[in-house]
């Protein structure tokens, strides 16, 4: 069983109480924290949103919602009823002014409790939450915010939300969420790099022929979106989630675990990343759009029918080339891609190391060589490095690609949490290890506006692909292109 740290009483403020994040993702995560007693029935989830509703009713929607969301196996109904009971609802308009006063008045009840504000809305509200929140009085020295991503929509309104936000409270006391950081498997890239020599050794240009990083879903737009539409692939999972990916695989290692000094060395990433000015969008970035086809086995729209609209220029589906300009990864390209709607929901790194040019063993059989480290993030979250191995028996010589595998479930026998648990936890501890630091957000935001800028000055758009497809052909010949191709386990 998972050690379990306990956490100080507090109070969580959920904005955006009523949305997908808060119902799919947060009450579930809160629950298993509860259920698991990492933090007293003293503290309080204050739930807030527009919609007309009181405690009672709110609470009947959290029921629900975890009754969808959460394994019927964890969900005890004491637990439930013992879980529920710490929610509250309050009705307040982030624009206007009904419900504040109430608000902080029932927060104030409590001046000295840790106080964490998520805030699950749109990020243009994030600015006049805090600012609203500090002229209620509702800001306190135990008082976090929870920013969701993506942290704006380019460069621009990210420094002006950071601005305003930063106005309110100190950088320790911002918590800019990036939920693929709390996924033990995205943790465990830092182990298997900096406490394993033996990868440390081959993590280099010399031995590293390319890197790919595929995030594919198999859901579309899922009734979001009014935000998605407006953000797509690339914002939505290439600025935050895919980037910071690429910095766990591509950092030197840190002095320390010291928060800043990761977050240091994720920034030199960002920072040494090839630009890719406006007119190379082209070569390096391909973008599409499902349309439709077939998902799970059955047959599901497109994404204009999804999002009830004749036309968009938003892509649902992103692949891109890029380079890190460093000592350790010069000329060895990182293929990333993401996207809606593809054959299935796997996150995946595949290392590909360099095949030498001579073998002792026959041309037939070198050419087998498979050579790679494959990272599986979720599902079936584990590691294989694939090598050749001798075939048994007589008749000659004939090798076969097989896998030493690792898999974390095998290995260590219990429930992997969702990512959100962990790093609820850390904001009560006031632990923003796994939290983006601002610089982090607004150079990752750098990198990817000029690639904005290049499809918005071509006037591009997105490339059709079949529901259930692994993405536009041009994707492939993308890195087909450079005499590879992308790596599809099937396992
Ligand atoms: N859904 C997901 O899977 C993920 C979402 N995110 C991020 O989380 C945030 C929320 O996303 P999601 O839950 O999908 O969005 P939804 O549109 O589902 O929910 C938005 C929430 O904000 C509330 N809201 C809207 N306007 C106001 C207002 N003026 N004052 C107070 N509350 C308001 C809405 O409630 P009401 O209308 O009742 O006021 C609703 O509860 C976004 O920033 C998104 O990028 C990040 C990762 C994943
Ligand atoms: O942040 C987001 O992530 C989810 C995918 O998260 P995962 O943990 O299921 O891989 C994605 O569906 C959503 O569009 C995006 O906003």
């Amino acid at each position: 069983m998972a050690r379990i740290l306990p956490v100080a009483s507090f109070d969580g403020v959920v904005f955006g109480a009523t949305g997908d994040l808060t119902m799919r993702k947060l009450l579930p995560a809160l629950f298993h924290r509860f259920r698991d007693r990492q933090f007293p029935d003293s503290s309080r989830i204050i739930a807030v949103a527009r919609t007309e509703l009181d405690t009672e009713g709110y609470r009947k929607r959290a029921e629900a919602a975890l009754r969808q969301h959460v394994d019927a196996a964890s969900l005890d109904e004491d637990m439930l009823t013992a879980f529920l009971d710490l929610l509250r609802y309050h009705l307040v308009d982030a624009l206007g002014e009904q419900g504040w006063p109430e608000l902080v008045a029932s927060l104030n009840e409590r001046p000295d409790q840790v106080r964490a504000y998520y805030l699950a809305t749109s990020p243009d509200l994030y600015g006049t939450i805090c600012q609203r929140l500090a002229q209620h009085g509702g800001i306190t020295p135990q008082s976090r915010v929870v920013l969701e991503k993506p942290i704006g929509r380019d460069l621009a309104s990210a420094q002006a939300i950071n601005n305003a936000v930063g106005a309110v409270l100190p950088e320790k006391q911002i918590f800019r969420i990036d939920h693929y950081l709390g996924k033990e498997t995205v943790q465990n890239l830092m182990a298997l790099r900096f406490a394993n020599p033996i990868f440390e050794r081959l993590w280099h240009a010399d031995t590293i022929d390319h890197v790919q990083i595929t995030v594919a879903e198999t859901v579309g737009v899922e009734g979001r979106g009014g935000y998605y539409n407006g953000s797509g692939a690339l914002r939505d999972m290439v600025q935050n989630h895919m980037l910071q990916l690429l910095c766990l695989l591509a950092m030197e290692s840190p002095i320390s675990l010291d928060t800043d000094a990761v977050r240091d060395e994720k920034l030199k990433v960002l920072r040494a990343l090839q630009r890719v000015d406006p007119h190379e969008v082209n070569g390096c970035t391909v973008r599409g759009q499902y349309s439709a086809g077939i998902a799970d086995g059955r047959p599901v729209p497109g994404y204009l029918a999804d999002l009830g609209a004749e036309s968009s220029n938003t892509e649902t589906f992103v692949a891109l080339k890029m380079q890190v300009n460093s000592w350790r990864w010069a000329g060895v390209p990182f293929y990333l891609r993401t996207g809606k709607r593809l054959p299935r929901k796997v996150s995946e790194i595949v290392v590909q190391f360099r095949t030498p040019p001579f073998s002792i063993y026959p041309r037939d059989q070198h050419e087998l060589q498979p050579n790679r480290l494959l990272i599986r993030l979720q599902p079936a979250e584990g590691m294989r490095l694939e090598m050749m191995t001798k075939e048994p028996g007589p008749g000659g010589l004939h090798l076969r690609p097989t896998g030493l595998d690792i898999s974390f479930e095998k290995a260590f026998g219990q429930r992997y949490p969702d990512a959100y648990e962990r790093l609820l936890m850390d904001v009560v501890r006031g632990n923003t290890t796994l939290f983006m630091r601002r610089d982090e957000v607004e150079a990752a935001w750098s990198w990817v506006e000029p690639i904005l800028q290049g499809w918005n000055d071509r006037r591009d758009t997105p490339r059709p692909y079949l529901a259930g497809s692994w993405g536009p052909t041009a994707a492939i010949a993308m890195i087909e292109r450079d005499g590879r191709t992308w790596y599809e386990s099937f396992d």
